[in-house]
């Protein structure tokens, strides 16, 4: 079997490298991701599906992987691009190399390719849909033509695609994975119902640490089914493609929001808290993939680092009165944060559960507790 592979993107561009993963072809919009860590948890990320991910940290693989590193029950990615992948992987909680987790998981990824060349092109062109090919069958112009036929994610609406079907409780907290955590988990005090719009797992350890008790519910769960379990507050998740064209989204949190029940959104749940509320939101020209981006907090002018996944933004023009900006990022100034003025509700572009990444604004889930604990009494 050959372990020849090629990535080519919509502009023509080509890299010959070698497969690490199943051979095949996948195809993709491709992005970048800055991280130094947790290629793990980014392969398990719902919001990665349908984009080939590539990682300008150059060895990747280090330490193997291992089913506690990963954010959901699937590898989301449709693909993966890394410089070097290294001979050894050695840690203490590894179960297998990166390279058997992909083939495990029938990911088609390429290394041994020049990431940086490929990063300048995504930075300066942005986003480029692209191709991978691994195995016997390298062929260019098949490949080029196939990344030419990715329907592009402005428009797409992939949260009820990766969505659970059914409702379930979530009960475990991040220490249960031996992770140090921030405190004990508190009391359950706080019955929460999260939309799962592709969401990640420590975001609801992180809920359950916080005191709440979280019912997961699907995607398209109509608010008056969320309403009837009289929650104390509803958490929007994160998720993969564009949030505009999720309209039995922005019309349960519509609703919701008319109930005054607390709100708390991250990410895609941010920005569907926006177009709920009336803004609108755009798509990025390469997005925010990494671990260490500035974001300031507009009210204390305090600058923390985050850990960021996203390829659209709301735009910081469409805010109407009752809508008030509350973070912004220090890389383009774009908008990060939201608060309604009228109702309690607010949300996060970047990742307060910070996993990779650091824990600077892991904060706002206390903010969340008090806004529940206000609406209690
Ligand atoms: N991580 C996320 O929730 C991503 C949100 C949305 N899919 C975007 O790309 O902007």
């Amino acid at each position: 079997m050959s372990d020849k592979a090629i990535l080519v993107l919509e502009d023509g561009s080509v890299f010959h490298g070698q497969s690490i993963g199943v051979q095949g072809l996948t195809t993709g919009e491709v992005v970048f991701n800055t991280s130094m860590t947790g290629y793990q948890e980014i392969l398990t990320d719902p919001s990665y599906s349908h984009q080939i991910v590539t990682l300008t940290y150059p060895h990747i693989g280090n330490v193997g992987a291992n089913a506690e590193d990963e954010e959901s029950a699937a590898v989301h990615v449709q693909g993966l691009v890394i410089r070097d992948l290294p001979l050894l992987h050695s840690n203490w909680r590894s179960e297998e190399s990166l390279s058997a987790y992909l083939a495990r998981n029938n990911i088609v990824a390429i290394a041994d390719i020049d990431t940086r060349r490929l990063t300048r092109i995504l930075r300066e062109k942005g986003a480029q849909r692209g191709c991978i090919i691994a195995g016997e069958e390298v062929d260019e112009a098949h490949a080029l033509a196939s990344a030419k036929e990715v329907t592009p994610l402005k428009g797409l609406d992939l949260a009820q695609l990766v969505s659970c079907k059914k409702p379930y409780d979530w009960t475990s907290p991040v220490w249960q994975l031996g992770q140090t955590s921030k405190a004990a988990t508190k009391k359950a005090n706080y019955k929460v119902v999260a939309y799962d719009f592709g969401v990640k797992r420590n975001i609801l350890r992180l809920l359950v640490e916080s005191g709440c008790e979280v019912c997961v519910v699907p995607a398209k769960t109509p608010a008056s089914e969320v309403l009837a379990m009289s929650p104390d507050g509803v958490f929007l998740s994160n998720g993969p493609g564009d949030p505009e064209p999720c309209d039995y989204a922005i019309e349960a949190i519509k609703t919701i929001l008319k109930e005054k029940v607390p709100v708390f959104g991250i990410c895609l749940g941010y920005q569907l808290l926006a177009l709920a509320s009336g803004a609108s939101t755009v798509k990025m020209k390469f997005g925010h993939h990494g671990a260490n981006h500035p974001v300031q907090d507009l009210v204390t002018q305090r600058v923390m680092i985050t850990s960021q996944n996203h390829g659209f933004a709301v735009n910081a023009d469409s805010l109407p009165a009752n809508l008030k900006a509350t973070h912004t990022s220090l890389f383009d100034k774009s908008l990060q944060g939201i608060e309604r003025t009228d109702c309690p509700a607010f949300g996060f572009q970047g990742h307060p559960e910070a996993s990779p990444g650091p824990q600077d604004i892991v904060y706002l889930f206390d903010r969340f507790t008090t806004m529940m604990d206000s609406y209690k009494a």
